[in-house]
């Protein structure tokens, strides 16, 4: 490490902190990761791996895990909080009082607050108040950045500052920094994906074939966009990497847990061994109840979501709910060009003729 390497701070020793940290030392960078389990500090320090959540990958020795977030955070120009949604807050506030408002703060997490239906970044900002506030969001599978597959992400800001930073700082040879100033949007992307991932796999275990999963990604972005729309956010960011990426990576790929929550479902599994199983955080799960409770209060038609969520938590057998889905009402391709409600007019008009 040289004298003037800039210090990154990874919070988190899961797969992704652990991909990214690495990231950022192939970079130069001096990286400190800290995470909570004091075995897996000593065997990323001893032996430069993480055999819990990223094995057979080598991590570049540079990175350093440390149990001390103060020891991690102070001096770090850039923050990477690489948290699962659920403990993402407490996390941030046990940070709190190491971080400061010259350093870049950055929210890798794909999730969902409950309490308010906040996204990570706005977690970020409330609990700080500091305003370089960003979010790391694409189809980024951790462990085929690992393996140093070509990758590309967004970080998403309003502050210009932070965007160049990020992409001065991550962006190398195998993975590429895209740029976005609609934060909302991106992050949202990232948070819905999860759970069309999950009907992918779901999907795939129960046979289905490669027409089945083109639709679901593509009724997937529909009803995604329909839910930006209304909470406000521009639909255009899911035609990037954010959105329509992250969702082909993740319906597409064994990889992804969300994936794997899936198909172990459609293989019969219950929700509870899925989990289980898995070890690891499948956002998608949490997040499927939240969107579709707020998309009931607002109004917004998300058919898939709503089917998924009928599968998981109320015992429909999904076989039945394709079966319902793909008889249900007779709507438009792209809405943006004919809206559900022309649709609806035409038929009504085609249904009156034939009586
Ligand atoms: N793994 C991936 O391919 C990607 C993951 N993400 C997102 O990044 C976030 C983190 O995911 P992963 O690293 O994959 O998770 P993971 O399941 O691999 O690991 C979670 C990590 O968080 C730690 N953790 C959980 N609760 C904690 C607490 N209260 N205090 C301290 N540490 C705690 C665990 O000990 C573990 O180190 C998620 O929101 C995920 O959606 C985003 C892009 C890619
Ligand atoms: O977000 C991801 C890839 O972009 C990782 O997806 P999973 O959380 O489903 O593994």
């Amino acid at each position: 490490m040289s004298e003037q390497a800039i210090k990154v701070a990874v919070l988190g020793g899961g797969s992704f902190g652990t991909a990214l940290a690495s990231i950022a030392a192939d970079n130069g960078a001096a990286v400190q990761q800290w995470l909570r389990d004091p075995d897996l500090v000593d065997e990323i320090n001893r032996d430069h791996r993480n055999s819990r959540y990223l094995p057979d990958y080598a991590i570049n020795p540079a990175v350093v895990a440390v149990n001390d977030m103060r020891l991690a955070i102070e001096g770090a120009e850039l923050v990477l909080v690489a948290i699962p949604s659920k403990a993402f807050r407490d996390v941030v506030r046990e940070a709190r009082p190491w971080l400061s408002p010259d350093q870049i703060l950055v929210s890798t997490a794909k999730g969902i607050e409950e309490d308010g239906f906040l996204l990570m970044s706005q977690i970020l900002e409330r609990e700080t108040g500091f305003s370089h506030i960003g979010v790391l969001s694409g189809p980024n599978l951790a462990s085929e950045i690992a393996d140093k597959h070509l990758t590309a992400t967004v970080i998403a800001s309003d502050d210009p500052l932070t965007r160049a930073r990020v992409q001065s700082l991550l962006g190398c040879e195998y993975f590429r920094v895209y740029a976005s100033n609609d934060r909302y949007g991106v992050e949202l992307g990232g948070a819905l994906k999860n759970i069309y991932a999950i009907a992918a796999g779901m999907a795939a275990a129960l046979g289905m074939g490669e027409n089945t999963r083109s639709m679901l990604m593509t009724r997937a972005l529909a009803e995604m966009s329909r839910f930006a729309v209304e909470q406000g956010a521009n639909p255009m960011t899911f035609l990037g990497l954010a959105g329509v990426g992250d969702l082909i990576v993740t319906c597409s790929s064994a990889l992804s847990r969300n994936y794997r929550v899936g198909f172990a479902l459609g293989e019969g599994k219950t929700l509870d061994d899925a989990v289980e199983a898995l070890g690891q955080v499948a956002e998608g799960v949490n997040t499927v109840r939240l969107v579709c409770n707020r998309a009931r209060q607002d109004g917004v038609y998300m058919p898939i979501a709503e089917g998924l969520y009928q599968v998981l938590f109320k015992g429909v057998p999904a076989r039945d709910m394709a079966r319902m889905l793909m008889q249900g009402e007779q709507s438009s391709d792209v809405e943006f060009i004919l809206s559900r409600e022309a649709v609806q007019q035409a038929r009504k008009l085609e249904e009156d003729e034939h009586d």
